[in-house]
């Protein structure tokens, strides 16, 4: 096996010299004002080895790939019930698209668009306030992460909730089907601030090492989900976790993923690692650029491609 210290230096070598980055996500004005040219990557094996290279340490806005632990939160409260109130389909649709919603009697096509995450969101706030909400939130992620440091960038929330009227009107339309328990702006408070929290590629592979464990931790043994919970997740991450580039992810990299509008994205090999990337610009369905390219070149190296060597 090719020695992953080496193919993570050569990865970032060549994406650091790439002039084809992707446009920065700016309809979230403090976004925009991220460096177009960091790129940091970061690979956690299953055997307990960290592998970095680039900017792995700098904490970037997770944003869409905060949709993956809060899935995991919402499935750990109310577990298949979910099911009735979102679905399981990948949506052939941008992140932020409303186009369905009244077709589908306010029932979004899956967890990971923005639509299907607001749902996901009003059960976690379950019985809570949205302080405790994100309370919780935060210590799921610093849990699985092993690192109290996480935090909210609320600069970033800020930014979003004073700019998020696809997502209000999002909420308020399923609110209106009756798919949303508690206030809209509630749910969309703690959305906004789960999508503002900043994490580095180290923190985020970390954090999705259950998923690659079959729902355990790696490192102590000890279960964060079932093995079929976690085998359901990483299904839906390959499936709807690039938006309408689901297809295309899978197709290049063939391992599942998760993008979010900062540029990251997580990426999980069963049984084998769980991997941070970011890279900033974004191709033009919303997913980084180069991270998906640097992905792609990683699984090909190491023959992780779930479909085959
Ligand atoms: N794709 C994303 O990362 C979208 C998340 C972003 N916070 C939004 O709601 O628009």
């Amino acid at each position: 096996m090719p020695a992953l210290d080496k193919v993570l230096n050569d990865i970032a070598d060549t994406m650091a010299k790439e002039t084809r980055r992707g446009k920065v996500a700016d309809y979230i004005p403090q976004l925009a004002k991220v460096d177009p040219a960091r790129f940091g990557i970061a690979v956690v094996t299953n055997d307990g080895e960290t592998f970095t290279a680039g900017d792995a340490d700098e904490p970037f806005s997770i944003q869409s790939i905060s949709k993956v632990f809060t899935l995991t939160m919402a499935l750990g409260l109310v577990g298949d019930s979910l099911w009735k109130r979102v679905g399981r389909e990948p949506s052939g649709n941008p992140f932020n698209s409303i186009v369905q919603l009244e077709r589908e009697q306010g029932v979004p096509r899956n967890p990971f668009i923005n639509a299907g995450a607001l749902v996901v969101t009003d059960v976690v706030l379950s019985q809570h306030q949205p302080r405790e909400a994100l309370g919780q939130i935060l210590h799921f992620l610093r849990f699985l992460a092993g690192d109290e440091s996480i935090v909210v960038d609320r600069a970033v929330a800020r930014s979003e909730t004073e700019t998020g009227f696809r997502n209000i009107a999002l909420a308020n339309y399923m609110k209106a089907f009756g798919n949303l328990e508690h206030d809209p702006d509630k749910t969309l408070g703690v959305y906004f601030h789960q999508c503002a929290v900043a994490m580095s590629c180290r923190q985020l592979a970390m954090a999705g090492r259950f998923l690659a464990a079959d729902g355990r931790n790696p490192e102590t043994g000890g279960r964060v989900v079932s093995s079929q919970r976690a085998r359901r997740i990483n299904a839906l991450m390959l499936t709807c976790g690039h938006y309408d580039g689901s297809g295309d992810f899978a197709f290049h990299v063939g391992i599942p993923g998760k993008s979010g509008v900062g540029g990251g994205i997580l990426a999980v090999v069963p049984g084998k690692a769980s991997i941070a990337v970011w890279s900033p610009g974004l191709n033009q369905v919303g997913n980084s650029q180069l991270g998906a390219i640097a992905l792609e070149r990683l699984a090909r190296t190491m023959g992780w491609s779930v479909f085959g060597p």
